[in-house]
């Protein structure tokens, strides 16, 4: 990462945790060392259900996202989980809101992909979001067909102009490239391959927003993530942080939060 964008770490927790399992991890993070929140901004984000529980327990430094969100306030939308309820509850506090210290991860390829939301679904999900003050971890990437038929930069521009043309302020917005192919497989991408997609992505902001938003923001790296090659990746110019899964319920997402540049 450079331009000094300051360092960004999510952890996806995914659908995964019980009560005890949640505790535990919460109580490693809260015991590292880490470096300071001027260097590297760590999220975690848990399911639904832990949210007021990961919240009443994390370390101050720490912030937390849920892992989607509702389009609308409340209503008839049968088991979605609507951002006034959770901005309403203790788990984010309405009053911390105005701090931007919640966020919400959106257009996570899982969704996508197993629940069909589409670029238009998502691009609503980001602006509304943002509405409520919230942050947007917003996350495109391509399949592994996509990629080998050459479509990786039209497939990531389309889903981010869905975002684009929803949305004027890119401030609370961070974007994370996640291949497809290689989330969950071990199949990293090369830091080669990440640089390439991460800069692209940036020519493209560039091209439709703006220098200044182009500059500022953080586009992060997601996809078999660990320990090991965090580092690598890491020292690319474009690559300003990582969204972990697998690797964010393991100890070793310290390493990854310490390998901020
Ligand atoms: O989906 C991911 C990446 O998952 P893995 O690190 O397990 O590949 N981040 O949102």
């Amino acid at each position: 990462s450079t331009m000094g964008r300051k360092f960004f770490v999510g952890g996806n927790w995914k659908c995964n945790g019980t009560t005890e399992q949640v505790k535990k991890i919460v109580e490693t993070l809260n015991a590292v060392e880490v470096p300071s929140s001027d260097v590297v901004e760590v999220v975690v984000s848990p399911p639904y259900v832990f949210l007021p529980l990961v919240k009443s327990l994390l370390r101050p430094d720490f912030q937390v996202a849920a892992q989607n969100c509702w389009v609308k306030n409340g209503g008839a939308f049968t088991g979605e989980v609507s951002l006034a309820k959770m901005s309403n509850s203790s788990v984010l506090g309405v009053v911390t809101i105005a701090k931007m210290s919640n966020s919400s991860v959106l257009g996570h390829s899982e969704r996508r992909l197993l629940l069909n939301e589409s670029n238009e679904f998502v691009g609503d999900k980001v602006a509304y979001a943002l509405s409520k003050g919230l942050k947007v971890i917003a996350c495109v990437g391509e399949t592994l067909e996509q990629r080998e038929a050459g479509s990786t930069m039209d497939v990531v521009a389309e889903q981010t102009k869905a975002i684009a043309d929803r949305i004027s302020d890119w401030n609370n917005v961070v974007i994370a490239y996640e291949p497809v192919w290689a989330i969950g497989t071990g199949k990293v991408a090369t830091p080669a391959q990440a640089q390439e997609v991460h800069s692209e992505l940036r020519k493209w902001l560039a091209a439709k927003t703006s220098n200044e938003v182009a500059e500022t923001m953080r586009i992060i790296y997601g996809g078999s993530v660990n320990g090991a090659n965090c580092k690598e990746l890491a020292g690319q110019p474009d690559v300003d942080g990582f969204l972990v899964g697998g690797a964010s319920l393991k100890p070793e997402f310290i390493d990854i939060i310490n390998a901020a540049t």
